[in-house]
């Protein structure tokens, strides 16, 4: 059979197994040469060294290198996917009772400042952020509680805003929440029921006596009216007896209008992209208000000022879905961290064992000299079209951009990321094994890219067994999906092309995307497998790996055609063109054409 990809220049001849390239394929792919091969001597060169590759023997048997290196040389990554996080709100100030005092002037007019208002705590997505590990050892978060108010009419400051940072691709749930707020406000009516109990209780024993004939105040001398119902909401001066404070009248608490409002929960966000502004999580509490605010003629000297409002705290469970461009799926001991190495300079662990990876590990493919110039710049015909229209029922009609308002095309691809994870067992959607805490990684990749070791049983079988799981996976998750009520989708547009008017929204305030509605979940797995992916033939120095990599080209050579089915039995999964690259990632063969052939999906 000719060989499947174009042999245009960059690209080398398929070094392992030449005979079985087919020299068309229906997707152009990128021509790019990567610095990693012209750092890998040797890489998709087998001719140049005259070796033959089955000759390369066992990873035992080959010295060691970076990409086969001892168990202990690698580097360890403080990651965390998952986080829960208390977080609170900061209580307003109160407001202060203070008097002027000068020379010759011994009761002078109230002077008490107000209280500062509580900071909030904000959540934002940011680029840079990779892990929430450090969220998981923090555990609380506590926004600057407002100062209190001074006296000569000193405002109290206001408390620090909190903005909790997480990586993009971060999702947030409210598991609990506790709103002081709402709880005075149950204990202030509980009480002023009990004060309109009291006062028609009062009325009908007044009203008796008089009926009679005794004196109604003697008769009612010995009823013990309750408490003000709005007591708690007030400070009062340290020196006042109790007996001033029974008697004390209150004066209604003034309406106050909040400057940020709390979001109504419970709060579902998803942050799969940066988020320009910090998203408002929990509201700081309301500053009180000083004693000049309640001078009245009656009252020229009030002797109360209001308490500061205390703050709402809530319970949030935070998860990583890591957005690399290219998600690394294999059985364990495949060869996925080797794979990895190879293609970036990632140091992930890599051991002749199952389950040597037990958090994911993601590198990032330079596909330019990190100075903005590309070591091989694709053909202008390969690169996208400038413009793009979804024209898809479940979308809606949604026309993304003309070209003419773009002008240029989006910029050349510099680089892109890759997630390798731990390893699947059969039944991983089950729990078993390491794999679907992680399988969600994969989830939002661009491109899935199965690896499947040559040298261990059909790869056929294996690539078939992988399938399986992460359709059940993504069945299981649409499935959870579905009983979970979304309460709003954030997402976020940037500064440009929004349609609400930038100005008609404060500082932190929430702000939901107009986009259409994701597509019901109804779709039987197909967000996954509807995703481009290709077969990496690991570990193909190994001997007699020849037969097993012609079966494995011939099955998805047929599942293309439509011969046979997509691995994963969805319908209308991906079938554009189903690729099986051949590499020996421990000697770093064939790495170039995986860059090369992700490039092109990527950029389909
Ligand atoms: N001969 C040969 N051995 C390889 C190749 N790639 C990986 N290996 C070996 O296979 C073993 C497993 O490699 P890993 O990269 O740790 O495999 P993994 O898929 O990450 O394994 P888990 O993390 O356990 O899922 C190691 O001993 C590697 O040296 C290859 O291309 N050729
Ligand atoms: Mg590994």
């Amino acid at each position: 059979m000719p060989p499947r990809c174009s042999s245009g220049p960059g690209i080398l001849l398929p070094f392992l197994y030449p005979s079985l390239f087919r020299s068309t394929s229906r997707i152009a792919r990128a021509g790019i040469t990567t610095l990693h091969s012209s750092s890998s001597p040797g890489a998709d060169s087998s001719d140049d060294t005259g070796e033959s590759p089955s000759s390369l023997g066992s990873s035992a048997e080959l010295p060691k290198s970076r990409l086969n290196p001892a168990p202990d040389d690698y580097a360890i990554s403080s990651f965390a996917d998952k986080a829960k996080v208390t977080i609170h709100a900061g209580g307003g100030g109160h407001g202060c009772i203070s008097f002027l005092r000068e020379a010759f002037l011994d009761n002078g007019p109230a002077n008490g400042g107000d209280g500062g208002h509580g900071g909030n705590v904000y959540i934002q997505a940011v680029h840079g952020e990779t892990s929430l590990h450090k969220l998981a050892r923090q555990r609380i978060i506590r926004a600057g509680r407002g100062k209190t108010g001074q006296g000569s009419s000193r405002a109290g400051q206001r408390g620090d805003d909190y903005v909790i940072q997480v990586p993009v691709g971060t999702v947030i749930r409210e598991i609990s929440r506790v709103d002081p707020m709402v709880e005075e406000h149950m204990a202030w009516r509980a009480a002023r029921e009990k004060e309109r109990e009291f006062n028609r209780m009062f009325r009908e024993a007044q009203l008796a006596a008089t009926a009679d004939g005794l004196d109604p105040d003697e008769a009612t001398a010995s009823m013990e009216p309750p408490e003000n119902p709005n007591i708690d909401k007030f400070v009062l001066y340290p020196g006042i007896s109790h007996m001033e404070r029974r008697t004390l009248t209150l004066p209604r608490l003034p309406r106050r209008e909040r400057l940020y409002h709390q979001p109504s929960g419970p709060i579902h966000l998803d942050l799969s992209s940066p988020t320009p502004r910090p998203v408002l999580l929990a509201a700081g509490g309301i500053g009180g208000l000083g004693n000049p605010h309640f001078v009245s003629k009656d009252r020229p000297r009030p002797l109360f000022a209001t308490r500061g409002e205390k703050a709402v705290s809530m319970q949030l469970e935070l998860e990583l879905k890591l957005l690399a461009d290219v998600g690394l799926v294999g059985l364990p001991n495949a060869g996925k961290s080797t794979l990895l190495r190879a293609l970036t300079n990632s140091r992930a662990r890599v051991g002749n064992w199952a389950f040597t990876t037990l958090q994911p590990n993601i590198g990032t493919v330079v596909l330019d000299n990190h100075k903005g110039r590309r070591v091989y710049a694709p053909p202008k015909a390969q690169r996208p079209a400038p413009h793009a229209v979804i024209n898809d029922a479940r979308y809606g009609n949604v026309v993304i951009a003309q070209p003419e308002q773009i002008g240029a095309g989006p910029p050349p691809r510099t680089r892109f990321t890759v997630a390798d994870i731990p390893g699947l067992i059969e039944g991983a959607h089950l729990d078993r094994g390491l794999g679907m805490e992680f399988l969600r990684h994969v989830e939002r990749a661009g491109v899935l890219a199965f690896v499947v070791d040559l040298g261990k049983g059909d790869a056929v079988a294996a690539l078939k067994a992988l399938w399986r799981e992460v359709g059940l996976y993504a069945r299981m998750r649409e499935e959870e999906r579905k009983e979970r009520e979304v309460g709003g989708r954030i997402d976020w547009e940037g500064d440009a092309g929004l349609n609400q008017p930038q100005s008609s929204f404060g500082p932190g305030q929430m702000m939901v995307a107009d986009f259409p509605d994701v597509p019901d979940a109804d779709e039987g797995g197909l967000h996954i497998a509807a995703k481009p992916w290709f077969v990496v033939a690991t570990k193909g120095d190994l001997p007699g790996t020849e037969d097993n990599f012609a079966r494995l080209k011939a099955y998805l050579n047929a599942v293309t055609d439509g011969q046979e089915e997509h691995p994963s039995g969805v319908e209308g999964a991906w079938t554009l063109d189903c690729a099986a690259i051949p590499v020996s990632a421990i000697n770093g063969h064939g790495v170039d054409r995986i860059v090369n052939w992700t490039v092109g999906l990527l950029d389909e």
